[in-house]
């Protein structure tokens, strides 16, 4: 179990993380999404005790990192792509963590395997390719046998093979009862990786809610419809109180109603239909609108989140 507390991190007028108070429970992969420079990574940083909050409280397991009797053995993290020491091969960069920890040999022999490095893990790391990098840093994130996973962008420059591979790790540790908590600025990345989402904007809180209950919320409803009597539809349509996107000859789009409801009033009509079909919005058009300006949206995270009275909402400027 992670929990963030009011946690602030201010770099002098720059504020990182604004505020910000979630858990993450163990049993799912719960995602960590926001736009770059959204404070994701600060809020890790803070999480793993390698900065101090300004304000507010970050726990593992109910204690600080520091305060954690064995970290390695509670907690894997993967950062930033590692630079792991160039002459050494992925076996000794692994033993070498191993040792500092009391972690048995056979342990590295097995997190290898378990990340597809066995047949290069006598060789340099420093001649490793992106890929197989974040391959080894996975390895030293759960050499530990942690209960706990705190993994950075682990996609980054990950092919469609990798991507896939570290998706199924992530759900398969969750589902032996772990507790993972994986940042992305990729939505559609995580909205079929995680099962919960913590989605953050400028450093406050946006929404805390399922995977599926964002997707619901966030994307709008659209049915695109053809029809040789379109004009005449559209208004047939509109008078019953569905919004009508013109389209190109005889196709328009309808939102805010059921395909079945337009079906039934062209019937009604006696239009003819060429083409109903229900869709949706796009998912990262939809994230991109929400992350645009956090405070605009955050009745979505609740009360806690609004400006108070009287005041205008935070500005704060990107870095990047
Ligand atoms: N050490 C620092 N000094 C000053 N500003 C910092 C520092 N670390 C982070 N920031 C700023 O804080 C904000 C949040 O950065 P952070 O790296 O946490 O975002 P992020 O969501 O992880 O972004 P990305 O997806 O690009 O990694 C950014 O505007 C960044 O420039």
């Amino acid at each position: 179990m992670i929990e963030a507390k009011n946690l602030t991190k201010r770099y002098g007028d720059k504020v990182a993380v604004d505020d910000l108070s979630f858990t993450v429970v163990p049993g799912r992969v719960t995602g960590f999404l926001g736009p770059n420079g959204a404070g994701k990574s600060t809020t890790m940083r803070l999480l793993l005790g390698l900065d101090r909050p300004t304000r507010g409280d970050a726990r593992i397991h109910g204690k600080h990192y520091r305060d954690l009797p064995a970290p390695l053995r509670t907690v894997g993290a993967l950062l930033e792509a590692k630079a792991v020491h160039t002459g050494r091969s992925a076996y000794n960069h692994l033993l070498a963590l191993a040792q500092t920890q009391g972690i048995p040999k056979r342990r590295v022999d097995e997190v290898i395997e378990l990340v597809g490095l066995t047949g290069v893990a006598r060789k340099r790391a420093g001649g490793f390719s992106l890929g197989m990098g974040q391959r080894l840093g996975i390895a030293a994130a759960l050499l530990g046998d942690p209960q706990v996973l705190i993994l950075d962008e682990p996609v980054n420059g990950l092919d469609p093979e990798g991507i896939v591979w570290i998706r199924t790790l992530m759900q398969r540790l969750a589902a032996e009862g772990r507790t993972v908590f994986v940042s992305s600025h990729l939505m559609n990345e995580m909205a079929v990786t995680a099962e919960h989402l913590i989605v953050i904007g400028r450093g406050r809180l946006i929404a805390d809610c399922s995977t599926e209950e964002f997707v619901e919320r966030s994307t709008e409803k659209r049915v695109t419809v053809r029809s040789p009597d379109a004009a005449r539809l559209s208004e047939v349509l509109q008078a019953e109180g569905a919004k009508v996107r013109p389209g190109e000859d005889s196709q328009f789009t309808v939102v805010d109603m059921e395909a079945a409801r337009i079906g039934e009033l062209a019937a009604a009509e006696g239009l003819v239909l060429h083409e109903l079909t229900p869709t949706r919005g796009s998912l990262e058009d939809a994230f991109m609108e929400l992350t645009r300006d956090s405070v605009e949206y955050d009745a979505v995270a609740g009360p806690a989140q609004q400006p108070p009275a009287g005041q205008p909402p935070a500005q704060k400027e990107e870095a990047r």
